[in-house]
C-alpha cells in the first residue's frame, strides 16, 4: 500500500485511476491542478471551472481528500510562455509532452513528495513496470487505440519511478466501466480534446492574441507569388488546408514546404515524394531524455515523430553535444523543428527529444 496523490482532471480517465487505486489499497487523495483560468479573456471556451466541480464530484463520491494546487504561475512560465515563445520563433512547439515532465511530474511531483506522497498516478494510458536491477520502465498502454506513452516520452528516470498510470493497463472501454461500477459521474463524459489548457479556443485565435498578424507573399518553390499569408507563425509544414492557395493540377494539393523567415515568404509545392523540403530520412534531435538507458552507441530502434503516426524503424546515433542523429528507414513526411520525437524498443519507451534539424544528415 502506498501514499498516492491523483491527479484529478474532471474526465473519466483519471476519475477511474482514482477508483482502481482504492480497490487496490493504496491511500488515496485526489488533487485538480489549476493551470489556467483564462484571465485574459481569450476568445473560446475553456472549461476549467466545470472540470473542477467534476474532479470534486469524483472524489467525493469515492470518499477521498480532495486539494485544489494552484499552479498557474508555473504554468504560465514553463507552458503557455515556451508555446508562444515557439510560435514566434517559428517551430512547432507540443505543450502536451512538456505539460507532463513539467508539470504534472514537474512541480506537481514536487508538491507530492513535499507532501509525503510517494506516487502521483495520472489517467495515462500507459503501463509503468519496476525493472529488476532497480528502477522503471514504461510500455505503451495495453489499449493500442488509446495508447498515451508519446506524451510521457520527455519523463525522466526520477519522474517514472514515481508515477503510476492504472488506466493503462485496461482497454478504453474496461475504464468506462470502471467509473460506471462506481457510479462516477465522469462515466460518460466525452473525451477532451486538444492541449489541456487552450480547450475549444482554435489555436490560430490563442496565438493571435500573443504574436500580431504579420503577412508577407506565399510563393511555389520558384519563387512565383501565388498569395498573400498572415505570418509565417501560423502555418506548418504539410500544412493542406489554411493557406487559400487552390490548386490547379487534378488530385494534387498544394502543401507547406518550407518557410524563408529572412524573406518573410511562406514555400508551397506539391504534396509528393520529390518535392524539396516535404520528405526527409534524416534529422537531429535534442533536449534527448531517456528513460532508462542513456544512447551511448549506435542503435537500431523506433521513433515516433507525431502522436498519431506509427513507430518507425531508424538508426540513433549520438553526437558529441549531447544531441542525437536519426536516421530513418523510410522518407518522413514533414517533420518541423519543435515536434517532439519519441523513441521506442518495442513496446518499451526509450524516451524522446525535440526535432532541431530536419534533413542533410549524412
Ligand atoms: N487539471 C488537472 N488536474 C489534475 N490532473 C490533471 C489535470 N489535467 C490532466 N491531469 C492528469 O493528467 C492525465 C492526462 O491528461 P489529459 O489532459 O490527457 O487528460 P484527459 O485525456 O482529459 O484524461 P481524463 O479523462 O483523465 O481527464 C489525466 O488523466 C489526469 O490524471
Amino acid at each position: 500500500m502506498a501514499k498516492v496523490l491523483v491527479g484529478l482532471s474532471g474526465g473519466v480517465d483519471s476519475s477511474a485511476a482514482a477508483a482502481l487505486l482504492i480497490e487496490q489499497g493504496h491511500e488515496v487523495t485526489g488533487a485538480f491542478m489549476k493551470n489556467w483560468i483564462n484571465a485574459e479573456g481569450l476568445p473560446g471556451d475553456c472549461p476549467w471551472e466545470t472540470d473542477l466541480d467534476d474532479a470534486l464530484a469524483v472524489a467525493r463520491k469515492l470518499g477521498i481528500e480532495f486539494r485544489v494546487v494552484d499552479l498557474i504561475d508555473q504554468y504560465k512560465a514553463r507552458i503557455v510562455d515556451y508555446l508562444v515563445d515557439g510560435y514566434r520563433e517559428g517551430i512547432t512547439p507540443n505543450p502536451d509532452v512538456w505539460c507532463n515532465r513539467e508539470m504534472k511530474f514537474g512541480v506537481f511531483l514536487d508538491y507530492a513528495l513535499e507532501q509525503e506522497f510517494e506516487y502521483v498516478a495520472t489517467g495515462h494510458y500507459a503501463r509503468r513496470r519496476d525493472l529488476a536491477g532497480g528502477g522503471a520502465a514504461i510500455l505503451k498502454g495495453a489499449d493500442p487505440n488509446k495508447d498515451q506513452s508519446y506524451f510521457l516520452s520527455l519523463m525522466t528516470q526520477h519522474q517514472v519511478s514515481h508515477a503510476m498510470f492504472p488506466a493503462g493497463e485496461m482497454l478504453k472501454p474496461e475504464v468506462r466501466e470502471v467509473a460506471r461500477r462506481h457510479d462516477l459521474p465522469t462515466a460518460g463524459k466525452k473525451d477532451s480534446q486538444g492541449i489541456c489548457f487552450i480547450g475549444e479556443i482554435k489555436m490560430r485565435d490563442f496565438i493571435s492574441h500573443y504574436i500580431p498578424d504579420n503577412p508577407g507573399d506565399i510563393v511555389n518553390l520558384d519563387g512565383k507569388v501565388l498569395g498573400r499569408h498572415d505570418g509565417l507563425h501560423l502555418y506548418t509544414l504539410g500544412q493542406r488546408k489554411g493557406h487559400g492557395v487552390a490548386s490547379p493540377r487534378e488530385g494534387m494539393a498544394y502543401v507547406v514546404v518550407g518557410k524563408n523567415l529572412e524573406l518573410n515568404q511562406l514555400v508551397l509545392g506539391w504534396d509528393e515524394g520529390e518535392t524539396p523540403g516535404l520528405y526527409v530520412t534524416s534529422a537531429v534531435v535534442g533536449s534527448v531524455s531517456t528513460i532508462n538507458e542513456p544512447f551511448d552507441r549506435q542503435r537500431r530502434v523506433e521513433a515516433q515523430p507525431r502522436y498519431r503516426s506509427k513507430p518507425e524503424p531508424c538508426r540513433v546515433t549520438p553526437m558529441e553535444d549531447g544531441r542525437v542523429e536519426v536516421l530513418f528507414e523510410n522518407p518522413q513526411r514533414a517533420l518541423a523543428a519543435g515536434q517532439i520525437c519519441a523513441f521506442y524498443d518495442g513496446g518499451r519507451l526509450l524516451g524522446g527529444g525535440v526535432f532541431e534539424q530536419i534533413g542533410g544528415v549524412s
